[in-house]
């Protein structure tokens, strides 16, 4: 599988953490930056790594900025790509069985000593559990659909 990570400058000490437990995980990693410490905006790295996932080059991302919030909002203007915050295990978990998220944004100021390479790994293996969560998530498609197709017109 392979994941595209990017960070703001709050979260890039956690990305690199996160980088070296996937690839000894064997993941395929994109590293979309930041690179160092100096302040950036959370957007440009946002947009970088759901571009990717939108394209299918990469199946999941992963964005950190200080509360993943600003990363969140801004991922989900691309079609198709479903991501949220998560802080804690069960939000993980349920992130990807009820919502089938594919880009986890997280909160590199609020993590504390949580284990983050444990729950990214777990977000990474599970799987969706389809069936009525489907059915939601194909609502959520159409509402998309019709936005997009509504704002094409109103922009003519
Ligand atoms: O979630 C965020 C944006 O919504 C982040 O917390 C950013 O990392 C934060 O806003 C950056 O703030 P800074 O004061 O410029 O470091």
């Amino acid at each position: 599988m392979r994941v595209a990570l990017g960070s703001d400058h709050r979260g890039v000490q956690v990305k690199s953490r996160l980088i070296q437990a996937l690839q000894q995980a064997k993941y395929e990693v994109f590293d979309e930056g930041t690179l160092g410490d100096q302040s950036v905006d959370y957007p440009d790295f946002a947009e970088a790594v759901a571009k990717r996932v939108a394209s299918g080059e990469a199946q999941r991302g992963i964005l950190i900025c200080g509360t993943g919030i600003g990363m969140a909002i801004t991922a989900n203007k691309f079609r198709g790509v479903r991501a949220a915050p998560c802080y804690d295990e069960v939000m993980v978990e349920m992130s990807r069985r009820h919502n089938d998220i594919n880009v986890l944004c997280l909160p590199g100021d609020l993590i504390g000593d949580r284990s983050i390479d444990d729950m990214v790994l777990r977000w990474l293996q599970t799987e969706f559990d389809g069936g009525r969560h489907a059915d939601r998530l194909a609502k959520i498609d159409k509402i998309e659909e019709q936005t997009t197709a509504t704002q094409d017109i109103s922009s003519t």
